[in-house]
């Protein structure tokens, strides 16, 4: 299973913290036992884990609508064979409820919930093996075994109880209503509690099942945060923000949108590594990320691209805007005071900004851009900002 992240998804994910491990609540509650040995996740987590899931299941039917189509093609010659002077209608049932619910194979734009589309196959199609297996003479018991063994891969691609639950309940119901009425009373009260234990048995199967996806979904968004974040400052990693930034900047050239950048360095950080030592330089640049990272919008993104060296990208940011972003980090930084055994530790820091102009060719270039300007903010005596010129008049 994979759980990958669309565009939008990604830009989310690059404002969150760190990532949350499995979080069940203490405390009794219903269902809390399920949920336990299910190893449900944090309400963020587990409908994160929920949309990754339904995307699979998405993404699973068409293919499956293949397999069930020969299923039904099988069952059918099955039907022949047990009794072929009923075939033709048990034929025709079985055929019209897949077809009633072959518009669930679909994804039509994103119309209707996967739940639905899931209930809509899965109920029709177990539906049309328990209505024809109910014509033919002894075939409900005879199709016991493929009746309830569907349930078992559905279980494995279902693993939520109380979705598997609305998907197994309604055939196992219509298994019991013509059961009780074309099975002899012995025969049927034998049928409904072996139906009932295997009910049991997916339940148990599916709790097992969401627990190993729902460790694999934790694992996965976890080394999803490790490769995307710098692991001293917890900001964006350079990989990331430029992934995000070369999205970000195709968009704002699409609509003619504006977008900027800052470029930010500290001042005289040798100094600080020298005189304090590498522990205090390091909780220092965690000190100029974390209170970088206040004055933004959500829209915007922070990350950290070299030792001491930081960029911060604004969509929807103006120049005028971004420098008015790029003073407020300034003043940010000039107000810390890191204390230490040694005393407090302060900083300043120099910035360059760039806004998007339509002469630069890629995210490269403007990011070049914001270097130079930063260059030009550390000659001009650091701890100030400066903004890049426009290409065309350079
Ligand atoms: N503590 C710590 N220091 C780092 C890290 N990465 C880079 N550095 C240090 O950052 C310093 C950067 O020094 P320089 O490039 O000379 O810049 P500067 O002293 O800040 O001077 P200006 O940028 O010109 O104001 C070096 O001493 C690097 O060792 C890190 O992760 N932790």
């Amino acid at each position: 299973m994979r759980f990958g992240k669309g565009a939008a998804t990604l830009r989310m994910a690059a404002r969150q913290d760190r990532p949350q491990g499995s979080a069940f609540g203490a405390g009794w509650r219903p269902g809390a036992l399920a949920d336990r040995l299910a190893g449900r996740l944090d309400p963020d987590a587990e409908r994160e884990f929920g949309l990754a899931l339904d995307r699979t299941l998405s993404d699973a039917l068409p293919a499956l609508g293949i397999v069930f189509g020969i299923g039904v093609l099988l069952f059918g010659a099955w039907d022949y064979w047990i009794a072929h002077e009923l075939a033709t209608t048990t034929v025709l049932v079985r055929l019209s409820l897949v077809l009633l619910g072959a518009p669930g194979y679909f994804a039509w734009g994103g119309r209707f919930p996967v739940a639905w589309r899931c209930a809509l196959v899965y109920i029709t199609h177990a539906g049309a093996m328990v209505c024809s297996s109910a014509l033919l003479p002894g075939g409900l018991v005879l199709a016991m075994p493929a009746i309830t063994g569907a349930m078992f891969p559905l279980a494995l691609v279902e693993p939520r109880l109380r979705r598997l639950a609305g998907l197994v309940l309604p055939p196992a119901l219509l298994f019991l209503l013509l059961g009780a009425k074309v099975l002899p009373p012995p025969v049927f009260a034998s049928c409904a509690l072996v139906y009932a234990l295997v009910l049991v048995l997916v339940a148990a199967v599916a709790l097992f099942q969401g627990r190993l996806l729902r460790a694999d979904f934790l694992a996965e968004r976890a080394l999803a945060w490790t490769a995307r974040h710098d692991s001293l400052s917890g900001v964006l990693a350079r990989g990331y923000l430029v992934e995000l930034a070369g999205h970000d900047l195709a968009l704002a050239r699409r609509y003619g949108r504006p977008l900027a950048i800052a470029m930010l360095d500290i001042d005289y950080f040798k100094r600080v590594n020298d005189r304090w030592g590498h522990a205090v330089g390091d909780a220092l640049l965690c000190a100029v990320s974390r209170a970088c990272s206040t004055q933004l919008r959500a829209s915007d993104y922070f990350g950290r691209v070299g030792g001491e060296e930081f960029v911060c990208v604004m969509p929807e940011t103006g120049e005028e805007e971004a420098l008015a972003c790029a003073e407020r980090m300034r003043q940010a930084v000039a107000a810390i005071r890191l204390d230490t055994p040694g005393g407090a530790v302060a900083c300043t820091i120099s910035l360059g900004v760039a806004a998007l102009d339509p002469a630069h060719a890629d995210f490269g270039a403007l990011l070049a851009a914001a270097d130079a300007a930063l260059y030009r903010a550390k000659a001009g005596g650091r701890d100030r900002v400066a903004l890049a010129p426009h290409p065309a008049g350079e």
